[in-house]
């Protein structure tokens, strides 16, 4: 039942990658990346060699890059980015090379600045060679101890690379207009298992060490450096389809591979929307509590958080967003971290498809209501004149991490599902985002890509897309200048049901019982508490009193529910109503684990007392 790593040394035996695409022409306005120090206007990296030794005794990766890079036009110098590594040495294939370290930018890090012996002429080739060791606080690496692990008995690390953390990990040119294929040797103390964003490769004993164990990877199809990504711990594994395995400690892999039984299912219905599948694998590794977000589409193994373990697969749709990942985002991939809505609007867009098609349009429906609610949420607290709440915001001097919600997810998706019902409906529009990543599949795109190639696929439509108010949606703050009209037929039992508490008195509230909730799928519960949590926060004084709330728990006993998005909502509604009975459970949820989702939404009750 658990594989032996070795048994799938040639996972996909007969599997040739797509070729890569022509080299984009260079650019030819210096659009920069004001999150990156390295030069793609110089060079661009094809593939990076990697050779990694995790020492977890000291927190410390010992790495060796080599990077094989095209020069786009003549230059006499390589800039990488850095933050935080001890650069050891750097030679190059051309001659001797010299290198300095410039001054550290507080979320930026420090560029690595290389001088060649003899300046590169356009389209000549150099490897780069740079020994290196990342800091004990690499943002981009997780370390936890044994006792941090479910297992207690060996240590666990996990990367995180997006944004702009790769460069804690590896001196790279950490921006994602620039795409390379890598292959990786991970060095690892023997009875552990590392995994990579790649087609595992076989293993073999450490030549240097015969306490450790090297695991070898390939990724053949062109990434951004933000999806590197690297896992070490004692992993077991399940096959759940042809092409999927669950990763996690051995107490939750049974778990998982019943959870996540439908995988297969998932992919091939984003198949049939969207076209080939071209990364041959898809695993999933299941992470301890901590980490800090719902899944990180890692191309080959997406990183999830154990949250979505509810024992009835009622989250798996955080596996259909990071499955659609595979073609928006990590196909056709946001030039910069101001266009992470390609990313992210379109992938809300194929997780939402998907889900119409396996479980129902109305469900389709009703989950992109509960959107507009996350999007409102994120307005509310960032401000509605906060600039950040742009869909494409300007971030010069601003931490990526910083400008993160649920706006380039919301308004993203808002702006999609406008377009569809303005161009002509679902089939219509999925042939547009189909033909979107048969474009620029394998590059790095901007919004204006993006809309040029609407208004050539939809050229006989161009008097509806003239009339869309593309500043009000691209460079306005706070909510959109348009909302997508809805099926509400899932929705409106949940209303009707707000309605009729928000109305009860005090003395009445006898009147609900778990038979309100027994016919509803767990959408409609997450949205009945959305829209109770909105009038909360909207109405003045607040329609839900603290007797509404211990009603409401004799009714339903939500205090028993163990599904993380009823769950989470039900704390809010709580605290929001100052029941202190909920303040152990709400406790409890922040410290069993590390999901921001929730633990931020929770902490702010804390703050506003
Ligand atoms: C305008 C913002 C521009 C760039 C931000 C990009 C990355 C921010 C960094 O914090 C990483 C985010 C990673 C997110 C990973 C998964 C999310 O899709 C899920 C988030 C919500 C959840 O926990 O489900
Ligand atoms: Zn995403």
């Amino acid at each position: 039942r658990n594989h032996c790593w070795n048994s799938e040394v040639s996972f996909c035996p007969h599997w040739t990658p797509p070729p890569p695409p022509a080299a984009r022409a260079t650019m030819d306005d210096e659009r920069v990346d004001s999150c990156s120090f390295s030069c793609p206007h110089d060079v661009h990296t094809v593939h990076l060699s990697l050779k990694l030794r995790v020492h977890f005794e000291t927190h410390v990766v010992h790495g060796v890059v080599r990077l094989s890079l095209l020069a786009v036009r003549d230059t006499p110098s390589v800039v990488l980015d850095t933050k935080g590594l001890q650069i050891k040495t750097v030679t190059a294939s051309n001659g001797p090379a010299s290198f300095s370290v410039r001054p550290a930018h507080a979320a930026l890090g420090s560029a690595l600045e290389i001088t060649l012996s003899s300046a590169l002429k356009r389209d000549d080739t150099v490897e780069v060679k740079i020994e290196y060791e990342t800091s004990p606080s690499a943002l981009a690496l997780q370390w936890l101890t044994p006792e941090q692990t479910a297992g207690k008995k060996f240590p666990y690390l996990f990367s995180q690379c997006q944004a702009i953390h790769c460069r804690c990990m590896v001196p790279c040119q950490d921006t994602p207009s620039v795409k390379s294929t890598y292959d990786a040797q991970v060095s690892v103390p023997n009875g552990m298992v590392a995994l990579m964003s790649a087609i595992r490769d076989g293993s073999d004993p450490d030549p240097d060490d015969a306490l450790r164990t090297v695991f070898k990877f390939k990724q053949p199809v062109l990434i951004p450096s933000y999806l590197l990504a690297l896992v070490v711990g004692a992993l077991e594994s399940r096959k759940i389809g042809p092409r999927s395995y669950v990763w996690s400690e051995k107490d939750m892999v049974d778990k998982a591979a019943f959870e996540f039984a439908e995988t297969e299912k998932i992919l091939q219905v984003a198949e049939s929307l969207v076209g080939k599948y071209v990364w041959c694998s898809y695993d999933l590794l299941i992470l301890p509590p901590s980490f800090p977000y719902g899944g990180m589409e890692n191309p080959c193994i997406t990183f999830v958080t154990p949250t979505l373990i509810a024992g009835d697969r009622s989250l798996a749709g955080v596996v259909a967003h990071e499955i659609a990942h595979s073609w928006t985002g990590n196909l056709v991939t946001n030039n910069n971290w101001e266009h992470f809505w390609l990313n992210e609007g379109h992938t809300m867009y194929l997780e939402r498809l998907i889900c119409g098609k396996m479980l129902g349009e109305p469900l389709r429906q009703l989950e992109a209501i509960e959107g507009w609610n996350r999007l409102k949420d994120s307005v509310k607290v960032f401000g509605e004149q906060n600039p950040l709440t742009n869909l494409i915001p300007n971030l010069d001097g601003i931490d990526p991490d910083d400008a993160f919600s649920s706006v380039p997810y919301e308004k993203g998706f808002g702006l999609l599902l406008h377009l569809e019902q303005l161009l002509g409906g679902q089939e219509v529009f999925v042939g547009f985002v189909k033909s979107y990543i048969d474009k620029f599949a394998y590059q790095s795109v901007t919004s204006e890509d993006w809309k040029n190639h609407l208004y050539e696929y939809f050229k006989d439509k161009n008097h509806l897309l003239e009339n869309v108010d593309w500043k009000g949606w691209f460079y306005s703050p706070g909510m959109p200048p348009v909302q997508p009209k809805y099926d509400t037929s899932l929705a409106d039992a949940c209303l009707k049901l707000v309605d009729q508490w928000i109305k009860a008195g005090d003395e009445n509230l006898h009147a609900f019982g778990p038979a309100d909730l027994k016919d509803m799928h767990s959408f409609q519960v997450i949205y009945f508490l959305s829209e109770l949590l909105q009038a909360q926060e909207e109405q003045t004084p607040p329609p839900f009193s603290l007797k509404h709330v211990q009603m409401m728990q004799q009714a339903y006993n939500l205090n028993d529910v163990t599904n993380y998005e009823i769950r989470f909502r039900w704390l809010c509604l709580c605290l929001q109503a100052k029941w202190e009975n909920a303040i152990p459970l709400a406790l409890r949820m922040v410290t069993e684990q590390g999901r921001m989702k929730y633990i931020r939404p929770l902490y702010r009750y804390r703050k506003n007392g």
